[in-house]
């Protein structure tokens, strides 16, 4: 009998900025803690602009696809998929553009993408076994998205106001919202919905079991 090729499961997060992406993702990690897991986030994959001044930096349109270096994230996913490890670029919010570390990232059984749009590239989409599309209202993202821009990526007020209504707005109505038709589930309000995060653990761990990937894990975790 032919042996079947197993490969790690992909789950790709997406939704709008603010919606709940980290949140979710980390929940299910959480949940599933003790397993093999890793969470690979598309915001480390804006391109490197370490040639561009500070001005050109902060001229650039970050809610757009072509602010992404997808080749080099789908180059990077397909490593982690074929259980290679990879060194993960580092994004600075602050600066503007990547930094000059990278993080070794070793590979895992449950791959979670997580990005505003993972799911606009169809390499990506191909990648994933589960597609989830956070909704949130967009009255409540931009609410989160000032209290957290000015908290942890050293923005101010009026810069947060500014860039929404300029960039962030426009195209998520052109680029993001439109992608949530590629989603397998939709969970609205993120981070709370304990019984979508349920769900999607529920149904992750049984696709490891049925895999015996899970067992393994604990076995070698359990050993050292
Ligand atoms: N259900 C929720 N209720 C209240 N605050 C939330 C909720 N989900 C997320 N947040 C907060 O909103 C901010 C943005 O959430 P985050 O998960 O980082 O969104 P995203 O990754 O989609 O940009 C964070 O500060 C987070 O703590
Ligand atoms: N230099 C940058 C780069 C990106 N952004 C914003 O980040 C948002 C995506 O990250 P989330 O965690 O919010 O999903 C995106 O909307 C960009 O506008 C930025 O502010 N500065």
């Amino acid at each position: 009998m032919t042996e079947v090729a197993k490969r790690p499961i992909v789950i790709g997060v997406t939704g709008g900025s603010g919606s709940g992406k980290t949140t979710v993702s980390r929940a299910i990690y959480n949940q599933l803690a003790g397993h093999s897991l890793l969470i690979l986030q598309e915001d480390s994959y804006y391109n490197d602009q370490s040639e561009m001044t500070m001005a050109e930096r902060q001229a650039v349109n970050y809610d757009h696809p072509l602010a992404f270096d997808y080749d080099l994230m789908v180059e990077q996913l397909q490593q982690l998929i074929h259980y290679q490890a990879i060194d993960k670029p580092v994004y600075d919010y602050k600066a503007y553009t990547r930094s000059s570390e990278t993080v070794h990232q070793e590979p895992r059984d449950v791959i979670i993408l997580e990005g505003i749009l993972i799911l606009d590239d169809p390499r990506l989409r191909d990648l994933m076994d589960i597609k989830v599309y956070v909704d949130t209202d967009d009255d409540i993202r931009i609410i989160r998205r000032i209290q957290r821009d000015i908290s942890e990526r050293g923005r101010t007020l009026d810069n947060v106001i500014e860039h929404y209504l300029a960039t962030v707005k426009p195209m998520y109505h052109q680029f993001v919202e439109p992608t949530k038709r590629y989603a397998d589930v939709i969970v609205p309000e993120g981070g709370e919905n304990t019984v979508a995060i349920d769900l999607l653990s529920t149904k992750i761990r049984d696709i490891l079991a049925k895999d015996g990937k899970d067992s393994q894990f604990k076995q070698a975790n359990q050993q050292k």
